[in-house]
């Protein structure tokens, strides 16, 4: 199912968070949206998940205009990880992860046998079958954010949105989640800071800046060192994965030696 965010803007006490921001995520194709901090991304992501109304444009999913459905439709179709994501109660992950099915739910209703399979193939996908009877309150930071996201894949989304999933992650981690979900068959748009797995993970990037999308298009097309330079103020040597030939942005903290100039 596409997702298509159809110029969004958002203005909070009189500042323009998000200015018409339009952007595709065609069925099954992961998007990451990337920028300096405070550029705008969670903000747009909000809009997706119904944590906030945009003040104009749209949030389509297929042909519903989001704002249409009742937050029931809406949580059938859309799911979040989201920086305020969390759960504050005293739960074991396993009840946590069984919260995904809500939105499906009536009443009190058990979960189904196919239900609870659903929820025993997240806790492997993420591994965290191990702590499936472990009080969410008492797990590190990633083990946490892993939960959270095997809770957002019980709640069998077509779409999901992500802000910043791997940033509590170690890298094993952080490659398994991105590479379950380039292969989950989902829509997916997802804020990354870390532009080398954007590349490896995305199939489409948009760039914000000041609440606007300056440059969108595939990783190789949007990930070159006059963007990188204009957009985040930092010189960086790109080359490309000799395997796959994802564009890689090499850093260095002496920045005459990027710049190819060594002192
Ligand atoms: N409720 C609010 N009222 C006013 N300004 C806000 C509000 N929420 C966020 N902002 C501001 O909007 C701007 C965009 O914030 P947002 O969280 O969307 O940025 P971001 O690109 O996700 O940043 P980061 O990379 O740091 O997570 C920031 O300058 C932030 O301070």
């Amino acid at each position: 199912m596409d997702l298509n965010l159809d110029l969004l803007s958002v203005r909070l006490n009189g500042t323009d968070l998000v200015r018409e921001l339009s952007l595709d995520v065609r069925s099954e194709h992961v998007v990451g949206l990337v920028g300096p901090n405070g550029s705008g991304k969670s903000t747009a992501l909000r809009c997706v998940y119904r944590a906030l109304k945009p003040s104009s444009g749209a949030v389509w999913i297929g042909d519903h205009d989001l704002s249409t459905l009742s937050l029931r439709q809406s949580a059938q179709l859309v799911a979040a990880l989201s920086q305020e994501s969390g759960t504050d109660l005293d739960f074991t992950v396993e009840e946590v992860i069984a919260l995904g099915r809500t939105p499906h739910l009536r009443g009190n209703q058990p979960l189904s046998a196919r239900e609870r399979e659903l929820c025993r193939r997240a806790m492997k996908q993420l591994d965290v079958t191990h702590l499936a009877h472990r009080g969410v309150l008492e797990l590190s930071g990633g083990e946490r954010q892993r939960v959270l996201v095997a809770r957002a894949l019980v709640q069998e989304p077509r779409v999901l949105v992500l802000d910043e999933p791997t940033n509590h992650l170690d890298v094993r981690h952080q490659i398994e989640l991105l590479s379950l979900l380039k292969g989950s068959g989902l829509t997916v748009l997802i804020v990354l800071h870390d532009l080398n797995l954007a590349a490896a993970a995305c199939d489409h990037l948009g760039v914000l800046a000041g609440g606007r999308l300056v440059a969108s298009g595939t990783p190789r097309e949007i990930l070159t060192t006059a963007l990188i330079r204009n957009v985040f103020g930092v010189d960086a040597e790109i080359i490309a994965h000799p395997l796959t030939g994802d564009p890689q942005l090499l850093y260095s903290l002496d920045p005459d030696l990027v710049k190819g100039t060594p002192s």
